[in-house]
């Protein structure tokens, strides 16, 4: 920067304010002024992103730092390493968590399966947190043994929502003595400061605009709240304990960590001072994300610690502004879905929507999802039969299906590349399914070729993708357990036969009768040439009952 001495002179004063420091140098009586960041933590005191060098992966993805999309570039060559905000474990996971969590699932099931990429995924689990120590209070339990078993709980639902699990989960209390020494460095590095009271504060002045590099901070003024902070836009790295409460020792007191800093010892503990993409929820960008970054790049004096930042957006109960949440309590928990609803059908529900969009929860939106895998779950069951030669078909129009499939596949990976594009992905599987379902067109009589092998490459695709997706077509618990589908078709048989049995007793020979009375005096039968349709209706009845279906007198079904 070249400018005349007053000028500069104020420059340099508003210059300080932000935290950068200034170098002077005098050239042919003009004063040459040059930034510098205040303490070091880097060359450049920009917000701006850096693109990374290394491996690009062709997918395009939308960075929270840029707020659009941006070329994935990873360091290394189809190796991601990625870094995921687990849950605070001190109540049962819900659908805000499965919704997150699932999704973000999909997308390295995508990133590994579709574009080969290793992805080297650290989980957090917040297992000492303000809320922990308070409902452990609440429940007169230890805090401890009130974390490990919602821990417990969490891993048991993602498991039952078929979310792969990370390379590790990582405990913040396994984590303590790194946490407390990436706080001392963090101090040593000049971006720390501690207090009479016993608590460590991040010092924002001290990184300039760099603070707000995520999120646009005009109005945010930081919390009020702890008198000992500098400014209200810091925020704590160690807290002081008070009496009785969980605390381990530091060069500060006893205490413990803050929130964000588990994050940034944890990550760099495992990927060191670079990160390729971490993710959250959305309520996650500020602060948490902010105040990671900012830590981290304090700590590690680098220019760009996380290259890309991934959030989804929340899930709410249809009409609600708010998002589903534990402090608000308007929740859904997982097992509690789980008890009417598929790990498929939640996964086709989160397909449906781009991850980053919010997410109605809703009879209708669930209806949709259910609706959407019985379509793929026929059409793969057609086709299925077609090819065992069960389904008689007229001959189909086989080079238009190939071209079909051909067009499908390319469109499916383009979709992907695309910021994960799940709902032009199943709009693209669904117009696939349509095509084939207009050639499986039953008929009685059949002259011509049949194009077996063609159903088989869609059938076998159709899986695959969504088998890609975590949607597992050969579930034998799935099929069996998603028989809202079996349960209309039984019941529709079981209606078919009653009506049928109906149909064969209506016509009756003469019953003889008591020539005193009048009244007949043997039971009624069928016309002869309709009792072979009573017997197969019994017959029927007796074979589905080992199969667990029991008609009892004309229509009752019980499974
Ligand atoms: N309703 C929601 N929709 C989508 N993601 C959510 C939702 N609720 C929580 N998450 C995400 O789940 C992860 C874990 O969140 P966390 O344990 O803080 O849950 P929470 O229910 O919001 O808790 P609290 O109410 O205590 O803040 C975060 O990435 C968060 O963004
Ligand atoms: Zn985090």
């Amino acid at each position: 920067i070249k400018m005349r001495l007053p000028l500069a002179l104020i420059a340099n004063v508003r210059l300080l304010n932000s935290g950068l420091r200034i170098r002077h140098s005098i050239h042919n009586g003009v004063i040459k002024t040059s930034l510098l960041s205040s303490h070091n933590i880097c060359s450049r005191a920009e917000r701006k992103w850096i693109k990374p060098a290394g491996f690009d992966t062709g997918v395009k993805t939308y960075n929270s730092l840029t707020k659009q999309k941006e070329p994935l570039v990873l360091a290394q060559e189809r190796i991601a390493t990625w870094y995921s905000c687990g849950p605070t474990v001190y109540d049962h996971a819900h659908l805000g968590h499965a919704c997150s969590y699932v999704r973000f699932d999909i997308l390295q099931r995508i990133l590994s399966r579709i574009f080969e990429i290793n992805v080297i995924h650290v989980m957090v689990i917040t297992d000492i947190d303000d809320k922990i120590i308070q409902r452990s209070l609440e429940q007169n339990i230890s805090p401890t043994v009130l974390a490990r078993m919602h821990e417990e709980e969490f891993k048991r639902d993602m498991q039952a929502l078929r979310v792969l699990p990370p390379a590790v989960y990582m405990r913040v209390t396994d984590n303590i003595p790194q946490i407390v020494a990436f706080i001392k460095r963090i101090i040593g590095n000049g971006h720390a400061y501690v207090t009479s009271q016993g608590n460590v504060y991040f010092d924002t002045q001290s990184i300039g605009n760099r603070y707000g590099k995520l999120v646009n901070l005009g109005g945010i003024v930081g919390e009020l709240g702890a008198q000992d902070k500098r400014d209200p836009r810091d925020f704590a790295l160690w807290k002081a304990s008070k009496p009785h409460e969980p605390h381990w020792e530091s060069p500060w007191g006893q205490g413990r960590p803050g929130w964000h800093i588990e994050c940034s010892t944890i990550a760099s503990s495992v990927f060191g001072s670079q990160l390729d993409i971490h993710s959250g929820g959305i309520d996650l960008a500020f602060p948490h994300h902010e105040n990671e970054i900012a830590q981290s790049e304090a700590y590690h004096q680098c220019e760009q610690w996380g290259n890309y930042f991934l959030h989804s957006g929340h899930l709410h109960l249809k009409g609600s502004v708010e998002k589903m949440s534990k402090s608000l309590k308007n929740y859904v928990t997982i097992k509690d879905f789980l008890k009417s609803f598929t790990a498929n059908e939640f996964r086709l529900f989160c397909l449906l929507t781009r991850y980053r969009s919010a997410i109605d929860y809703s009879d209708a939106s669930m209806n949709e999802a259910q609706s959407t895998l019985s379509t793929i779950s026929a059409f793969c069951h057609n086709a299925q039969a077609y090819m065992q030669g069960h389904l008689q078909c007229q001959p189909t129009e086989e080079g238009i299906l190939w071209e079909r499939l051909s067009a499908t596949q390319s469109s499916v990976r383009k979709a992907l590349a695309d910021d994960f594009d799940t709902p032009k992905t199943v709009d693209a599987i669904m117009s696939l399914i349509h095509h084939g379902n207009c050639q499986l067109q039953p008929a009685t009589k059949v002259d011509g070729p049949r194009s077996p092998a063609v159903f088989g490459a869609m059938l076998s695709y159709v899986r695959e993708i969504m088998g890609v997706f975590g949607v597992d077509l050969l579930d034998r618990k799935e099929v069996h357990d998603s028989s809202g589908v079996l349960n209309n078709v039984v019941e529709e048989l079981v209606h078919f036969r009653s009506k049928v049995r109906k149909f064969a007793l209506s016509v009756e020979d003469q019953a003889p009768q008591d020539p005193h009375t009048g009244s007949e005096i043997q039971k009624r039968h069928p016309q002869p040439d309709r009792v072979p349709l009573l017997k197969d209706c019994d017959s029927l009845r007796n074979n589905l009952a080992p199969l667990g279906v029991h008609i009892k007198g004309g229509s009752k079904v019980r499974r």
